[in-house]
């Protein structure tokens, strides 16, 4: 017979050595800040692909030894170079700008707590700030209006979506401030059904749920039977209320980790019809920042061109000669004058770069209007590679 495993034990044995992992995980970062230092003296890229690839082979190698796949190694060092990555960014902008660094900082965002809005804000600040003050809002202009008074310091807005795509709402609010886009980061969207109380599918007669989570989990919806559907302004309003009813026979639509706050657990995880979906948020102040040189920037561009036949294309062929990628392109219609378009233009280069300020003041001649937006990190990191020959 086989020896008696006792579960207490080993579970202790594994929570002792997640602890160490965190330790070390802890030193690490510690480590690359220094390199972040290093490379501030050095004047040299936070970025360096050919070490992360180096050091991923090398990793995978290694890990084969120890019975690790590569996949699963690759996984794990693809996210803690991502988080490097982040934080050698975060501590290079707080000295590109050192008058706004404040532990404590004040954001305005859609919904309560719990809301995607309110995750995102969280989740960008962990790395920059301390404390957080929040204000839930009711509206994007309430939002900007906030920022624009002073009443807080940034304005938290989603400003596009990968499976809904483009937040007209926002686009159209953005163009008549005076604030600047300072930061950006992408949220996944992953739609749960959370309950407050032990139970199963069956048993679930009535789904709360805000509107655009509903119709992004309509094919999860359509296949269960005799449910009903309770409309809420929020998904934080919908999460509260199933919170209180504390009844086996009711669930959310709202993500894990918001849920987590109402003390919600998830029932059926991932439940949206896409099951990659995502939100990039801009973040907005009163004050535009500057973009270390050693970071990737993205340029966000405001601007209305003539009447003429092919300005627009004009304005895309200066970029184009100047070797910058733009990275999104979408177009709005000017209130009060009909056909006419505002273009939203976001490329990746530095406000500051020759090559920028060359562009803007060569499309002015083919625009009636142009503005920039802000300038800011970019904070999507796209993981190394490995070549297959490696896995
Ligand atoms: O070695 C460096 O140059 C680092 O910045 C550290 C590190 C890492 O975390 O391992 C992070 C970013 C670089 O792209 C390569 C490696």
């Amino acid at each position: 017979m086989s020896e008696k495993l006792d579960l207490n034990e080993i579970r202790k044995e594994i929570t002792l050595l997640d602890q160490d992992l965190l330790a070390l995980f802890a030193k690490r970062r510690a480590l690359t800040l220094n390199v972040a230092k290093s490379k501030v003296q050095q004047i040299r890229p936070i970025r360096d692909q050919q070490r992360e690839q180096e050091l991923l082979i090398r990793l995978i190698k290694h890990g084969k030894t120890l019975g690790l796949d590569a996949h699963y190694v690759t996984n794990i060092f693809q996210t803690i170079i991502e988080d490097s990555v982040l934080n050698q960014q975060a501590y290079l902008q707080s000295l590109a700008n050192p008058n706004i660094q404040s532990p404590m900082v004040s954001v305005a965002f859609l919904g309560d707590k719990g809301s995607y809005s309110y995750l995102a804000s969280h989740r960008y600040f962990s790395r920059r700030a301390e404390k957080i003050i929040e204000s839930g809002c009711q509206s994007f202009a309430e939002i900007l209006q906030q920022v624009e008074s002073g009443q807080v310091d940034y304005g938290m807005l989603p400003i596009e979506n990968t499976s809904s795509g483009g937040i007209n709402e926002v686009y159209d609010l953005i163009q008549h401030t005076s604030l600047s886009i300072v930061g950006e980061i992408t949220q996944p969207i992953k739609h749960c059904l959370l309950t407050a109380v032990n139970t199963s599918l069956d048993k679930i007669k009535t789904i709360y749920a805000h509107g655009q989570p509903f119709a992004q989990c309509s094919n999860f919806l359509d296949k269960q039977k005799d449910i009903r559907i309770e409309y809420c302004d929020s998904t934080a309003d919908a999460m509260a209320q199933v919170a209180e009813l504390q009844d086996a026979t009711v669930a959310v639509i709202g993500s894990e980790e918001g849920g987590h706050l109402y003390k919600l657990h998830a029932l059926e995880q991932s439940i949206a019809n896409q099951k990659e979906n995502h939100t990039r948020f801009i973040l907005v102040a009163r004050k535009a920042v500057e973009v270390a040189e050693q970071i990737p920037a993205k340029t966000a561009i405001i601007l209305a061109t003539d009447q003429k036949a092919g300005a627009l294309v004009e304005c895309l062929l200066v970029l184009k000669e100047k070797g910058i990628n733009m990275c999104k392109l979408e177009s709005r219609p000017i209130q009060g004058r009909p056909w006419e378009e505002m273009f939203y233009i976001d490329v990746e280069a530095n406000l500051t770069s020759f090559a920028l300020q060359e562009a803007i003041s060569e499309m002015s001649p083919y625009t009636n209007f142009i503005k920039v937006l802000g300038c800011y990190p970019i904070e999507h990191i796209t993981p190394t590679s490995v070549p297959s020959s490696e896995l």
